[in-house]
């Protein structure tokens, strides 16, 4: 890119000569023909490309019909893994479609476990989980495996899903996600992480939800993709458990806080931006 700015830095420079003195004294007229015909070597020697960065997919939730509350209802909730202590018990909490809630914890103390209970992959030992009975929800995991047939390619796939759509609303249904030229066809299990992600997060907008369910959604993401994912976050209508190390998305997303300790679930009850300025500080980040 500096090159090709060079170049045409340089091609301004020469034209803007040649016009004004072309036609000057011979001295000038002399060197102004000099400068055509470097312009003219440069050109057929082949100018530089202009760099066309690479269009980043944005995400973009569908704004699900709205519930009234409650939407997702935790009552005195316990849950333990066979021949395992209890993991929760006694919570009782609720979700609705305003929520915005981070939910964070040490490792291992169970906030991928509540998200499984959430969508009924596992079963409380006591109490219940109660959704609305129209409530949708969508899940973003790292486990590609759990959501993505990885022996098809994403066109395949979606194809697949959606047999009514023609070859061509998938494949720009796919590009606004940022899977886009052969990517499209590859099959899933070769694409990198991030790519998988993305194919994910087309997967999961593709649901309409009414919650979307994070479970570390940004390990596979660069910054710009980050952002933009805050930024699709931002202007959905529906309800956010988000599960997630990564400051920089909380900090844009989060209005709640919760702590998973000692078996329970804790509001977070100070102010969400002196959590974030605390964990900012352990983390080493910039304000
Ligand atoms: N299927 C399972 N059977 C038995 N124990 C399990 C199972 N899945 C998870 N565990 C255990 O339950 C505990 C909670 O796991 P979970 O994955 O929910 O924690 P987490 O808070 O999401 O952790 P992390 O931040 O490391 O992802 C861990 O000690 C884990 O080893």
């Amino acid at each position: 890119m500096k090159k090709y700015q060079w170049e045409q830095d340089q091609i301004k420079h020469m034209k803007e000569y040649i016009a004004r003195f072309g036609h000057g004294s011979a001295k000038l007229a002399r060197q102004a023909q000099s400068k055509e015909k470097t312009l003219a070597k440069m050109v057929r020697e082949g100018l530089t490309e202009k760099v066309v960065k690479e269009i980043e997919g944005d995400f973009k939730f569908p704004n699900p019909e709205r519930l009234p509350p409650p939407v997702l209802m935790f009552q005195d909730l316990a849950f333990g893994y066979p021949n395992s202590p209890l993991l929760y018990e006694g919570v009782e909490l609720g979700l609705d479609m305003d929520s915005r809630v981070a939910l964070v914890g040490a490792n291992g103390s169970g906030k991928t476990t509540l998200l499984n209970l959430i969508t009924g992959d596992l079963t409380p030992v006591k109490g219940n989980i109660r959704p609305h009975s129209k409530l949708r929800v969508a899940r973003f995991t790292q486990h590609f495996v759990d959501v993505l047939d990885l022996t098809k390619s994403p066109l395949e796939y979606f194809r697949s899903l959606f047999p009514n759509k023609g070859v061509d609303e998938v494949r720009s249904y796919l590009g606004r996600y940022g899977i886009t030229g052969e990517v499209q066809t590859q099959i899933m299990g070769q694409l990198s992480d991030g790519q998988k992600s993305r194919v994910v997060f087309a997967y999961i907008a593709s649901q309409n939800a009414h919650m979307l369910l994070l479970d570390e959604p940004t390990n596979h993401l660069d910054m710009e993709s980050i952002d933009a994912l805050a930024r699709a976050i931002n202007v959905f209508e529906g309800g956010l458990l988000l599960v997630s190390h990564d400051m920089r998305l909380i900090s844009q997303v989060a209005k709640e806080i919760w702590l998973v300790e000692d078996k329970k679930i804790r509001v977070y009850d100070g102010e969400i931006s002196d959590f974030k300025m605390r964990v900012r500080k352990q983390l080493k980040l910039d304000s």
